[in-house]
């Protein structure tokens, strides 16, 4: 596969050479063809899928999510709950109130919004989430199908990633994908599922991190550069090989100035790439809609 990169078009006074792809336009259309199937599935079932968002504290940057989440419910036609419990609640605190959730009829999908305070036990709070309700694929059950490439729920965040490449036309098969970043919540699944047999999969599959020896010789390597390491700006111009597609999926709020930037430096990472994805208005925006995707599904799972 050879990109060629574009001529240099000029946006917010920066020279990009690289296409960008657009999360923000994309998330709405996939809103807009979810909120098709909800309501044909409402007329079908007079079911309404629900979110359960479970939030701890009151972290800024959760509460930032947790709104874009309750926003996406109402422009798919979904119903979402928020349920709040303060700092200082306990483990079991918690635990009594997923329980709850996981036998309300009402609700489809339960997602506890991460990380949670420190006195609780995460691991031990995503195996309490019934399986068939854990639209973030973090329970040990989906992780595992996941994996052995049979998901139920393919998790958010790299399932986002997956569809930017996708519907942008970008081929993944065969393809060299260098993971920067091993976290469960992204590296992990995002390698079990692009080394996967079958379409819009069978990459050759790289996972990087901080103790990688000559990172820039490996990500120079990749056709598909995809980084979640939560570094502001680590991947710099030298680390890409010309041409190559880059995933950012980092989101660093830079106090002093104010602003979100990833996990790539934009301008100069833009020079040298074929196609990149922006934040915000990037993988973000797909995460959220594919948490609705999920809670749809379970809705239809939980019918069934
Ligand atoms: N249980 C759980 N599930 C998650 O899916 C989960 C989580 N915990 N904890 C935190 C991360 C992060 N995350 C994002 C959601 C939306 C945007 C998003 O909408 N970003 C916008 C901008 C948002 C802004 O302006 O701050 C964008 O990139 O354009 C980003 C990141 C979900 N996460």
């Amino acid at each position: 596969m050879v990109w060629r990169p574009r001529a240099a078009e000029s946006k917010a006074g920066i020279d990009v050479t690289a296409e960008i792809l657009d999360g923000k336009a994309l998330a709405k259309t996939i809103q807009e063809e979810i909120a098709d199937e909800v309501a044909e599935f409402f007329q079908e079932s007079g079911i309404t899928p629900c979110l359960a968002a479970v939030l701890v504290g009151d972290d800024p940057a959760s509460e930032v999510y947790v709104r874009s989440k309750r926003k996406a419910c109402e422009r798919t036609g979904l119903d979402s709950q928020l349920h709040r419990l303060p700092e200082d609640a306990t483990q079991d605190d918690l635990l009594e109130l997923i329980k709850k959730l996981n036998v309300d009829h009402n609700v489809h999908g339960i997602l506890v919004q991460l990380p949670l305070p420190k006195q609780i036990d995460e691991s031990r709070i995503l195996q309490a989430v019934h399986p068939w309700k854990d639209v973030d694929a973090f329970h040990p059950e989906n992780v595992g199908r996941i994996v052995q490439g049979r998901p139920r729920f393919l998790p958010c965040t790299p399932h986002g990633v997956q569809e930017i490449l996708l519907r942008n036309n970008i081929e993944i098969e065969g393809q060299h994908v260098v993971i920067v970043g091993r976290s469960d919540i992204v590296g992990k699944p995002l390698a079990a599922m692009l080394m996967q047999r079958g379409p819009g999969a069978n990459a050759t599959v790289t996972v990087c991190h901080s103790r990688t020896k000559n990172l820039a010789e490996v990500t120079r390597m990749a056709d598909i550069l995809v980084v979640a390491i939560g570094v502001p700006e680590f991947i710099k111009a030298d680390m890409v090989k010309p041409g190559a597609i880059v995933v950012d999926v980092g989101i660093n709020r830079l106090e002093a100035e104010n602003k979100l930037v990833g996990d790539v430096d934009f301008e100069g990472v833009s020079q040298v790439a074929s196609h990149i994805t922006p934040v915000p208005g990037g993988v973000g925006r797909l995460t959220v809609t594919m948490v609705i995707q999920n809670t749809f599904e379970a809705a239809r799972l939980q019918l069934a």
